[in-house]
């Protein structure tokens, strides 16, 4: 077992993913992606025909889905059983589906026992794991618990340069409605008790991984 577990959730486009990876580059420790999982149990149902929207169907489909994920910050990969999908679960059709997916709590509950049984097995001294439900589910005894959050114009303009392909406001309409879908089932708008709240609106992507880091430091002396 890892020593120090820091948990960061937050909205999309928030930096949760750039931000705990370079974090975890810093420190020396592991990153766990776990949007990953759900992206790429979408990719799976989509690859399988499977109807996003029928939660029996995709119940059925777990016993079949082999994950892995790269846990090393400086050699990130996914893979659904031999297929590296590390590229294809960030493709938009794989982004409407998944808020269908993460609905689902046998979904839930199935992937969180992956995430678990990861940080149990991470043998850095520290891991990063980023996504909405961390810091109150997956891990709500971490030593870190972070809520990073952004305006949602300057998560829109993120997300937006990001993805040149698409227009500005078709991204921003997809990120509204990913996290209304999103936040009927988890709340990762508010922090919960204990929670420490970077917000990253004001501040660049070296002053919020600065920020992260203050308060992993702070957490380790207590
Ligand atoms: N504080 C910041 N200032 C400017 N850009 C940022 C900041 N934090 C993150 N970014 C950029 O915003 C984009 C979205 O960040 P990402 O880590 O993918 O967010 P999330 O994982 O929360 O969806 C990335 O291109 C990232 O480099
Ligand atoms: N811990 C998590 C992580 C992601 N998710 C789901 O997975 C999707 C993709 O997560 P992500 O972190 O890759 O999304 P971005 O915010 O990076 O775009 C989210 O829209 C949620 O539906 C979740 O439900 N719980």
């Amino acid at each position: 077992m890892t020593e120090t577990v820091v948990a960061v959730d937050g909205p999309a486009g928030s930096g949760k993913s750039s931000v705990s990876k370079a974090a975890a580059k810093r420190l020396g420790f592991d990153y766990l992606d776990t949007g990953a999982a759900y992206r790429a149990l979408s990719w799976y149902v989509l690859d399988g025909n499977i109807d996003s929207t029928d939660a029996a169907a995709v119940v059925a489909s777990l016993p079949g889905f082999r994950y892995t994920i790269g846990t090393d910050p400086f050699g990130y990969h996914v893979r659904v059983g031999e297929t590296d999908v590390t590229d294809s679960i960030r493709e938009p059709r794989v982004t409407a589906v998944v808020s269908n997916i993460a609905r689902v709590p046998e979904v839930r509950s199935h992937v969180t026992g992956i995430f678990r049984d990861i940080i149990r097995d991470s043998v850095a001294p520290g891991i990063v794991v980023e996504g909405r439900d961390i810091t109150t589910v997956v891990a709500p005894d971490a030593t870190a618990r972070i809520l990073l959050t952004a305006s949602e114009e300057a998560r829109m303009s993120r997300r937006s340069a990001e993805l040149a392909s698409e227009s500005a406001s078709e991204v921003a309409s997809a990120l509204q409605k990913r996290d209304r879908a999103d936040s009927r089932v988890v709340d990762f708008m508010t922090a919960a008790a204990g929670v420490t709240t970077v917000d990253s609106t004001t501040l660049n992507f070296d002053e919020t991984v600065d920020a992260v880091l203050d308060v992993i430091r702070t957490s380790q002396k207590t």
